[in-house]
């Protein structure tokens, strides 16, 4: 058995190796993230977890992980924003208010996949523009669901969450945990 981490993302990798696991491999997959019309975000997230992991390519006897983060304003999906105006547009929306944010993350075997998604609430203070500016100047956005994260310099932006962290960071990772044992990954 092999363990296959289906993600390009560097976040995941560390949350992985925070409780030990390395992955033998690692491919990102390749899927089209366009949520559907009406598509709310609960759904969407599980289902782009599920898409990846049917994506990955893998031997028979690997087990393969993958992940989503999505951050959900009310029904509205926040994804990974385009450019610098986008995450603007985002944070403008998200700032001073509560949203979710969405993990969903799916385990497959041979034959079986595991899945559990986790919701965490988030609260975003209020940015002047000076902080928001200079967060965009950051870069720091690029690639981040909702156009923030909060392990990065926007932790200052965020005085609450109720849920898991490293939800947000991108792996919940006792649920990770949970499902990796579950597929026989770890002991
Ligand atoms: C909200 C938030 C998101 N993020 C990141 C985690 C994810 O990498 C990203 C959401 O995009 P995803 O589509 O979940 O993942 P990805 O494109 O980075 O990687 P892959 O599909 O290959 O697994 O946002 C943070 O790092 N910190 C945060 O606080």
């Amino acid at each position: 058995m092999r363990l296959v981490l289906g993600s390009g993302s560097p976040r995941r990798l560390e949350l992985l190796a925070q409780i030990g696991v390395v992955p033998d491999a690692v491919r990102p997959p390749d899927i089209d993230e366009t949520p559907s019309p009406g598509e709310l975000p609960r759904p969407y997230c599980e289902r782009m977890a599920l898409e990846k992991v049917e994506a990955v390519k893998a031997d028979p006897e690997d087990i393969v992980l993958c992940a989503d983060t999505t951050v959900a304003l009310g029904r509205r999906i926040f994804g990974k924003p385009a450019d610098a105006a986008e995450a603007a547009e985002f944070l403008i929306r998200l700032m001073g208010r509560r949203h979710n944010v969405i993990t969903a993350v799916a385990v497959r075997s041979s034959d079986r996949i595991w899945q559990k998604s986790v919701v965490t609430a988030v609260k975003m203070k209020r940015l002047s523009d000076i902080e928001l500016n200079g967060y965009l100047d950051s870069d720091d956005w690029q690639g981040k669901a909702g156009g923030y994260a909060i392990q990065g310099p926007a932790g200052a932006f965020i005085p609450w969450i109720s849920g898991s962290f490293t939800g947000v960071v991108g792996l919940p990772v006792a649920e990770t945990a949970n499902l990796l044992r579950a597929a026989g990954a770890i002991r």
